[in-house]
This record gives structure tokens, sequence and C-alpha cells, in this order.
């Protein structure tokens, strides 16, 4: 993130795979984050401990606007243009170190506190992206279903998460780069009325 700001990037999309914890969420939805929970930050585990590095930006960055608020509204307008409405979805996600994925119990506490879907990364990048003052917009792609319930037979796993993500790819690339296609013509239109 520090060697894209200093390349003069200024806006970062960020993109993972996650489990869905929101009972009402399917495999193959697609998740704006519209905030975060920094599980390990609660151990003490946050990219920006340690010495501050005022180049980039100051010692305690808020994170109450980690989501650009312009950036999740074009998303949804793009996606809705798409004919993506059936499976988009806006939440909060949650971070835990991984590699393991979550025990029951630690789903059904991860549902409780607010998340929406779990997952092992974006948050430690998003913390240091904006830290340096990028704009963050992120996606989670829903690629199974937590496991919630002790009758259950399901157990997370790699294939079905590597699976699922082949099959929503093209709609993926597609609704980035329509937001990437609008994102350039609204900056190129403001550069000719300046
Ligand atoms: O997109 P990320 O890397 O967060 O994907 C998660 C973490 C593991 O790489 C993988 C586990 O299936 O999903
Ligand atoms: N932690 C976590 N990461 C994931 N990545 C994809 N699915 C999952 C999941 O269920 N839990």
């Amino acid at each position: 993130m520090r060697v894209f700001k200093l390349m003069g990037v200024d806006t970062v999309f960020l993109t993972n795979a996650a489990g869905g914890l929101n009972q009402d969420y399917k495999v193959g939805d697609v998740m704006i984050l519209k905030d975060h929970i920094n599980m390990p930050g609660f151990a003490g585990t946050n990219p920006l401990a340690g010495p501050n590095d005022e180049r980039f930006g100051v010692r305690f960055p808020p994170m109450s606007d980690a989501y650009d608020r312009e950036l999740r509204r074009l998303a949804r307008a793009a996606a809705a243009d798409l004919g993506y409405d059936d499976f988009l979805r806006e939440g909060v996600y949650c971070v835990l170190g991984g590699p393991a994925f979550e025990t029951i119990a630690e789903c059904r506490m991860l549902q409780q506190l607010g998340a929406d879907a779990v997952g092992m990364s974006t948050v430690h990048e998003v913390l240091v992206a904006r830290h340096s003052g990028l704009r963050c917009f992120a996606l989670s792609l829903i690629t199974n279903r937590a496991v919630m319930d002790y009758e259950s037979r399901e157990t997370a796993n790699h294939e079905e998460v590597l699976e699922t993500g082949r099959r929503r790819a093209q709609q993926l690339q597609e609704l980035v780069s329509t937001m990437v296609a609008r994102m350039e013509s609204h900056n190129n239109n403001n550069n000719k009325t300046c």
C-alpha cells in the first residue's frame, strides 16, 4: 500500500473470499464491505503497531470512514445496471488470523458481534492504506456458508472456495471494470470543467 502511495495511486480496490455468517447470504453472493471488525487487533496485532512513519500518516488514524461511501454508491449503481442486484449485498467483514477455518462456536459469536462475513485478509491492507490516505473499496465473494449448526455435516473447505471463485470470476471482473470505467469518465469530465 505504501509503495502504491509513493507511486501516486489514490484509490485501491480489494477483493477476498469469505464465509457467509449472515443467514440471508447465499454462496456466490458478492458483499460490498461497509465496515470491518479487526479481530487480531483486539489482541494487539495491527500492521500499524510500532514506530509511526509520519511520512505516510498520523499515529492514530480514524477507521470509521475506512470504506469509501462514494465508491460504495458507485458499486451499487454499477451492479444494478449489470443486473447483479440478486446477489449484491453490503455488510461487515470480520478478519481472523486463519489459516484454520472457524469452529461453530466462533461463527455463532462473530454473527452475534455483527459480522456478516468472515475471512483472513483485506483488513490489514485497508489499515495501512487508510493510514496513508488511500481511498478504499472492497468486495467479499461469499464462497461458502459458515457452519453454525451442530447438527450440520458440512465443513468449510478450500475446494469450495476456489470453485465459487471460478463461478463468479467473470461477473466480478465486469463489476470492477464497469466501476473503473465510470470513475475514469467522471475524472475526465471534471478535468474538462476545471
Ligand atoms: O481472498 P482471501 O485470501 O482472503 O481468501 C481466503 C483466505 C484463504 O486464502 C482462503 C481460504 O479458503 O480464502
Ligand atoms: N476465515 C474464513 N476465511 C474464509 N475464506 C473463504 N471462506 C472462509 C471462511 O469460511 N472463513
